[in-house]
């Protein structure tokens, strides 16, 4: 069974109640469908005999009422059904693609795409499943029904299953490859969409907007021509069932002749042959709801694959008492760094620098469990920091970045984010990233929406710092997450953190020689190796080093 139909399974039985309560209903609309020609023909045969018909038309006023009943009765059901699925394998998705985090494979828009569209196609999956089935058990009892009242009519009938099964396998051939076609490029535009909507500044600044819009919507005539296909194949089975229904119902119908002729059969018999023939026919109208049940199965295969990629392998240490003593032993990264050798002892200020692409980045990244690494270990107290729980290391390293995200409602809220810290620990930790007194002065202060805080680079960069602090971690890892601030600024937060959080491991990427030169170690990097560590002073006296910050080795 592939991956895709277990999730529609899982999808379809696991609110069993309802799907109970909505199995009895179908049931109950089964039987009342059924049971409906045979109170029409018995109806009408005792009127035509001028006998009382109270009592069948009692019975048939209470069959259809039994009909209509459990038909809306499953709709209602259904539709809770259909969102409570929805919600559900939305909450799955999200959970995991938030879990794989930078590990994801998939684009962001493709993402987007699977989580709406996706997840709402394939919630869909219990009512095509309960339509198809109830139609087939309509169709079934039917012929059975119509063979009851006369063996001959169910022979005619039969003759138009074979056609029936033709415009069933023609359906699904042609819409197959549409369908998978749509979701791909579906899931293209969505990513290519999410990508302008980030890079809007950027468009407006190079006046591409008609250039952008074009790349976004390049496949849409694939989209167009697979949305169309599966169009035309619909209406090609509608106008073909609709053909089918009057030519079975005219056979039928005349078959019938012969057999009222013949004395075998009421008028009200032909009524009811009539009714089943509708009824047995209705299978043949659902034929389009196998090209959503095909949707619906794709949808699920895509959902699937999100979450058949391992999540990252979470450890089960506790937090080791030490000092922060950091050790990389072989850290390889495949494209980013060469067997990296490092140590950095608990409570030094490590800087790291480099020419770009030289691996700054990636190194902090490992060291701070946000890049596996494809060989070596990455020791934190002499513990791999694979082996820790990760909410253990999230407070252990503390990390900042050169464009932080800024995550939750108010601007408290994006300090606080994760953790449980209370105002006056979100307070002292912007006040060591030196971004309190801007807090302040907005119109709520610590309660403003960030939606109504607009901020400048170095100002998100300070309170990205202050989320870093706020866990008061023993390392704390900062990738240029100071480069927008001035150098004063920059020296007064070193200092304001060294007092905020003192003797805490610091390992910083900079490009500037005034951060090397205030660090206790510096690693330089190249082409992903470790070039040297050592104090500023030590390796200023080679030219080589001296490049790295003026370009000039001499
Ligand atoms: N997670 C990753 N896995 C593998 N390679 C990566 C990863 N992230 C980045 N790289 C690659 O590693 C190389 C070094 O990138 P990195 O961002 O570490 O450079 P950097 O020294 O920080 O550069 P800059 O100073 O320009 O910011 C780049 O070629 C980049 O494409």
């Amino acid at each position: 069974m592939r991956r895709g139909d277990r999730l529609l399974a899982a999808v379809a039985f696991r609110d069993r109640p309802r799907l109970t309560l909505i199995v009895t209903a179908a049931l109950i609309g089964v039987a009342a469908g059924l049971l409906l020609p045979g109170a029409l023909a018995d109806a009408v045969d005792r009127a035509v005999a001028g006998e009382s018909s109270w009592p069948a038309v009692a019975w048939l006023l209470a069959v259809g009422a039994a009909d209509i009943g459990a038909d809306a009765l499953v709709l209602l059901v259904t539709a809770r059904l259909t969102a409570s699925a929805g919600a559900w394998l939305r909450r799955r998705l999200t959970r995991h693609l938030v879990t794989l985090g930078t590990r994801s494979r998939f684009a962001d828009g493709d993402a987007v795409s699977r989580l709406t569209g996706d997840c709402a196609t394939a919630s869909g999956v219990t009512t095509v499943l309960l339509q198809l089935v109830t139609a087939t058990a309509l169709s079934t009892g039917a012929i059975v029904l119509l063979a009851v009242l006369d063996w001959r009519l169910a022979l005619v009938f039969l003759g138009s299953v074979p056609v029936a099964m033709l415009l069933a396998r023609s359906h699904l051939r042609h819409t197959a490859d549409d369908v998978l076609t749509y979701q791909r490029v579906s899931g293209e535009i969505a990513a290519r969409l999410l990508d302008a909507v980030r890079g809007l500044r950027t468009i407006a600044a190079t006046g591409t907007a008609g250039q952008e819009t074009r790349r976004v919507l390049r496949p849409l005539p694939e989209l167009a021509g697979a949305g169309a296909g599966m169009w035309q194949t619909q209406a090609r089975m509608v106008w073909r069932a609709a053909l089918l229904l009057p030519a079975v119902e005219l056979a039928v119908l005349a078959a019938a002749g012969f057999g009222v002729a013949a004395g075998r059969l009421s008028v009200g018999d032909v009524l009811a042959a009539l009714g089943y023939v509708a009824l047995g026919m209705g299978l043949v109208g659902q034929i389009p709801m196998l090209t959503t049940l095909a949707r619906a199965r794709s949808c699920a295969q895509r959902i699937a694959e999100v979450l058949d990629e391992p999540p990252p392998h979470a450890g089960h240490s506790r937090l080791r008492p030490g000092p922060g003593h950091l050790e990389l032993r072989g850290v390889t990264v495949d494209g980013a760094l060469d067997g990296v050798d490092l140590t950095v002892p608990g409570g030094t200020f490590l800087a790291v620098v480099g020419p770009s692409g030289s691996g700054k980045s990636v190194l902090v990244k490992t060291m701070g469990g946000l890049v596996t690494p494809d060989g070596g270990r990455v020791l934190l107290d002499d513990l791999p920091i694979a082996r820790m729980r990760p909410e253990a290391l999230r407070y252990a390293i503390g990390c900042a970045f050169e464009r932080p995200a800024l995550l939750g409602t108010t601007v408290a809220d994006a300090v606080a984010y994760g953790t449980w810290a209370g105002e006056v620990a979100v307070r002292a930790a912007c006040r060591a990233a030196q971004v309190d007194d801007l807090v302040v002065r907005l119109p709520d202060g610590y309660r403003t929406p960030l939606a109504r805080t607009p901020l400048s680079g170095g100002e998100a960069q300070r309170l990205g710092l202050a989320r870093a602090l706020v866990r008061g971690p023993k390392v704390l890892l900062l990738d240029d997450a100071t480069a927008s601030l001035d150098t004063v600024t920059e020296a007064r937060v070193e200092d304001a953190i060294a007092h905020a959080l003192p003797g805490r491991t610091r390992v910083v990427v900079t490009h500037r020689v005034a951060t090397a030169a205030r660090a206790d170690l510096v690693a330089w990097l190249d082409g992903g190796r470790l070039v040297a560590v050592a104090p500023h002073d030590v390796l200023w006296e080679r030219g080589d080093y001296r490049a790295v910050f003026t370009g000039d080795e001499s």
